[in-house]
Parts: C-alpha cells; structure tokens; sequence
C-alpha cells in the first residue's frame, strides 16, 4: 500500500545492508510513522510481544525474519530449536505464528548449520510474497461479495455501510489486509462504501489504526464506540459485517479480536451477514471446537485501565481511566461459533463456516 505516494509492505529486508528487518511501529500510529531496524531475534520477540507488530499474518512474516536474524548468530540445531521456540510463544492465539516457524524449521533442520542464513531470509522472503498473493485473492473474491450487494440495493440505496472491529488491514498483514482487502478494491472500483470502525478496546486498533488505514487510502469511514454497533444494526446502518481473524477451526469456529463475538451476535439478531476474511495460513485443521481449544491470550490490565492519546501540544499521553485499586481483566480475543457466521472468504473461495465448506475448499487437509 502507499503512504505519501511511496508503496510499502508492512515488513522489508533493508535493502541497503541486505540482513536487517524493518517494520512500521504500530505503537506510535496514527501519530507518528516511526520505521524501526531489528538486528536481533530478541529485538523481533520483544516487538510481536509489545504489538509493535500485531495482526496474524504480519507476526508469523515476522517472526520468520527473527528466525534468520538468530540463525546469523548461531544456526546450530540447539540454538534454532531454542529461537525457534521462543519466538512462537510471544503470542499464543494467533495461528499463523506457529505455522509460520513450522515451515522455517521444515525447510531448515533438512540442511547443515552453514546453508540455513541464506535459506533463512529465501524462506521468510516466500512466506511474505504468499501472504501478500493471498491476500490479494482475498479482496478479489471479497470484492464480489460488496459487488452482489451494491447491486441488489441498486445505486440510488447511497454507500454499502460495511462494520469492522480491530485492524485486519494491510499493517495487520504483509499487504493489503484481510477484511479491508475487499474495501480497499470495492471504493477502487468506484462502488460507494462506508466503514463503520469499532475502536476496539482495550487498544484501540479500529480507531487508531484502521481509520489511519482507511483515512489514507480516502475510504470514507466513521468511527464508532465499541458498543455502537448493535444499535446501527438495529437501524438498519449496516448491510455487511467484514472480519479479520487469527484462528478458524476446522469446522468454522472464528477467534478474533476481544469483542467480535458480540458483533456476530447482533448480527445474527438483525439479519446482518457476517462475513469473515482468512488466507489459510489462519486455519488451525487440528482443532475443531473453538471456545475449548483455542488459547486466547491474556494481557496486562494496565492496557484497560490505561488509555494513550494526542494531547492538544502535539505530546502522546498515556492517562489512567480507573480509580486506584480496581482490577482489570484483559482477555484479547473471543471466538465467534460457526453458527454465527455467514460465510468465510479465503484465497479460493468462499465457503460456509462448517468442515465441509473449507473442506471442499481445501480437499488436501480432508
Ligand atoms: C488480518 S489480521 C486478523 C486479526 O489478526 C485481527 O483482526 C486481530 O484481531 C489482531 O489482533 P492484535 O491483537 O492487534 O494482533
């Protein structure tokens, strides 16, 4: 994607020295564009830990560079193995995280300590281009999905109102996002759309970084507290809900972002689709039951009880929202049951939200 007309991805080798990795700190959006240079796998883990890279694809693409990154300071078995590992525990809902690693440490522990650099950065290179493909397919195919509903509401109907919670935009991924892939295409194409952005507490992804997304890429959106949405629904503000997601069981059960089951909820409640957008490095084939078995991440309670903004001199400013003494909790993500969702878009196609439908799509994983 472009910012101030020069295109980037969300994670690049340096290409002046050819070894180091850059990312956007996502910490400073949208007040700052803050490049940052990691040299060290511990640089990497303390930026997938810290969110200074989030999202599931861009953490996985990531932290295949933390992996090349270590093996330049030791490519034995043991160190690998020990990098390897800590690296995909940084977060652990998140699925791409883990395949990702999976498939370095495939490619890797094939070969002598003396090749893995080189195969390293080729294999995290890979990683990056695909998800980028993928992602690319997601909003082709999504793009239909807008392209069906504008045209049943016919022109005169104003802009198709689709709802997002979090950020599964291109900064969550290598490039062009997940869910705001299909919009990003659609407002390219000339087709009326308007966001509706949950700010997404605790963190504030929506409103602090999708509407930064959305903003510079001239999609017209509205912001909107995280309890918003039920209400719009209710009045008929929103035809499409578009998630991202950071794991899908084998049978369609979705995990996202803290709050996204409650949208699935009052969508199903006022007949509002509820769509949510994956490249198959998010599916998770060895679990079925999403509210058992996916581990959802529990962070600190300071990012409830704190909130950081702007200040009127320029200055961010982290202020506390609670009294002295109360406690927080921080679950980060929920899982949305199948049943509630309308539809899964993946790379190939669209499918139901059942075994069968991303099986038909994935016939290798039957
Ligand atoms: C394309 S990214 C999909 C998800 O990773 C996204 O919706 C999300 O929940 C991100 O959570 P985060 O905690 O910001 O990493």
């Amino acid at each position: 994607m472009k910012i101030n007309d020069v295109s980037y991805r969300s994670v690049w080798v340096d290409p002046d020295d050819g070894w180091s990795v850059r990312i956007f700190d996502q910490t400073r959006l949208p007040w700052a564009l803050d490049i940052l240079r990691l040299t060290q796998c511990g640089q990497v883990a303390h930026a997938i830990r810290t969110m200074q890279v989030r999202g599931a694809p861009l953490i996985g693409a990531v932290a295949a560079y933390g992996l090349a990154l270590a093996l330049r300071v030791d490519a034995s078995d043991t160190a690998m193995e020990r990098d390897a590992a800590m690296l995909a525990a940084t977060r652990p809902t998140a699925v791409n995280l883990g395949w990702a690693i999976g498939r370095m440490l495939t490619r890797l522990r094939l070969l002598a300590p003396a090749d893995r650099v080189a195969a390293a950065y080729d294999e995290a290179g890979r990683i990056c281009d695909e998800d980028v493909i993928q992602n690319e397919a997601i909003g082709r195919l999504g793009l239909e999905l807008i392209e069906e509903l504008h045209r049943a509401r016919g022109n005169a109907a104003g802009p198709v109102n689709i709802l997002t919670h979090c950020n599964a935009g291109w900064i969550a991924t290598v490039d062009w996002g997940t869910a705001l892939a299909p919009i990003y295409m659609a407002h390219d194409r000339g087709i009326d759309v308007h966001v509706w952005v949950d700010e997404t507490r605790p963190r504030n992804q929506g409103a602090s970084l999708t509407a930064w997304e959305l903003g510079s890429h001239g999609v017209p959106h509205t912001v909107i507290a995280d309890n918003a949405g039920g209400h719009l629904m209710q009045h008929g503000k929103v035809d499409l809900v578009i998630v991202g997601t950071d794991r899908v069981t084998r049978n369609g059960d979705v995990a996202n972002k803290i709050g996204t089951y409650l949208k699935a909820l009052a969508a199903a409640d006022n007949g509002v689709p509820f769509w949510v957008a994956l490249p198959s490095t998010t599916i998770d084939w060895s679990i079925s039951d999403g509210v058992r078995e996916i581990p959802i991440e529990e962070r600190a309670s300071a990012e409830v009880t704190h909130i950081s903004g702007l200040t009127g001199a320029g200055q961010v400013e982290t202020v506390q929202l609670t009294p002295q003494g109360s406690g927080a909790a921080n679950p980060a993500f929920d899982v949305t049951p199948a049943r509630l969702v309308t539809g899964l878009i993946t790379e190939r196609g669209r499918c139901s939200a059942t075994a069968d439908g991303l099986c038909d799509l994935f016939p290798e994983y039957v």
